[in-house]
């Protein structure tokens, strides 16, 4: 559903990405590790379109996103570290109006139902986003890409900030977008939840993917000494 091919993104002498190969399957969620600075951040917005390859190619869905920008977007929900909504507007608002953006029109309790599915309470369905924690934004986000229909998750660091209840939950509910189909790419800097939430974790250093790891094969701690060995 992901698939990067000698994706390579240069800036000046600086290797930002170092021709990265990497497919992630539909259903598969795949976490990426590493310090500041090791590409996780570039090799997301490659494939959001938001920054033009060097060389190699990013693909969603068997087309190229360099190619194909607005055909790929469509595949595409996108969750940064804070998820961007408009304050003055309530959830089921803000979720309307990102879904429309995408060619949805639902009805309100359709919106309800998936403002539920993301986990965010109902009482906070109707108030005004201003007023919602972090963790309730990037519930928002989640029911957007629910919303959206979307084949491809794409995060960056979202659950940084969130406290343990809300990043357990979170993990939760990307782990049913997979269950359903979903291949989900997330850039995290949390080794715990990367082992908790991932079927395969990636540990990148200086641009260069150095290690691709089996979830099920490592443990938490395991997993901790690697990267700490790697980068
Ligand atoms: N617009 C830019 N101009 C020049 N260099 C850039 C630019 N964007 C990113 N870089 C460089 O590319 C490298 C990879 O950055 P990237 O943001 O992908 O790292 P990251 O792994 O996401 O880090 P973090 O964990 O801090 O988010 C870094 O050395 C960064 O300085």
């Amino acid at each position: 559903m992901l698939q990067a091919t000698n994706l390579t993104k240069t800036y000046g002498e600086q290797k930002a990405l170092n021709s990265l190969n990497l497919t992630i399957n539909e259903g598969e969620i795949f976490a990426l590790l590493g310090q500041n600075g090791a590409g996780k951040t570039t090799t997301i917005n490659c494939f959001l379109g938001f920054i033009q390859p060097s060389g190699g190619s990013a693909s969603i869905n068997g087309v190229s996103v360099a190619e194909n920008p607005l055909e790929t977007k469509k595949y595409l929900a996108y969750i940064p570290e804070t998820v961007m909504l408009y304050p003055n507007l309530s959830g089921i608002e803000n979720l309307e109006f990102f879904s429309s953006l995408a060619g949805f029109s639902y009805e309100k309790d359709e919106l309800s139902s998936f403002l539920s599915k993301a986990g965010l309470q109902n009482t906070a369905h109707n108030q005004r986003v201003g007023g919602y924690s972090k963790g309730m934004r990037q519930k928002v986000g989640i029911a957007i890409a629910i919303a959206k229909k979307a084949k491809a998750l794409l995060l960056d660091e979202p659950t940084s900030g969130l406290d343990p209840k809300a990043s357990n939950e979170f993990s939760e509910i990307l782990r049913e977008l997979a269950q359903n189909g979903t291949a989900v790419l997330m850039a995290t800097h949390d080794i715990f939840r990367a082992k908790e939430v991932a079927n395969r974790i990636g540990i990148m250093k200086e641009g260069n993917l150095v290690s691709v790891i089996d979830a099920k094969e490592i443990s938490a701690n395991e997993l901790e000494k690697l990267y700490l060995q790697t980068v």
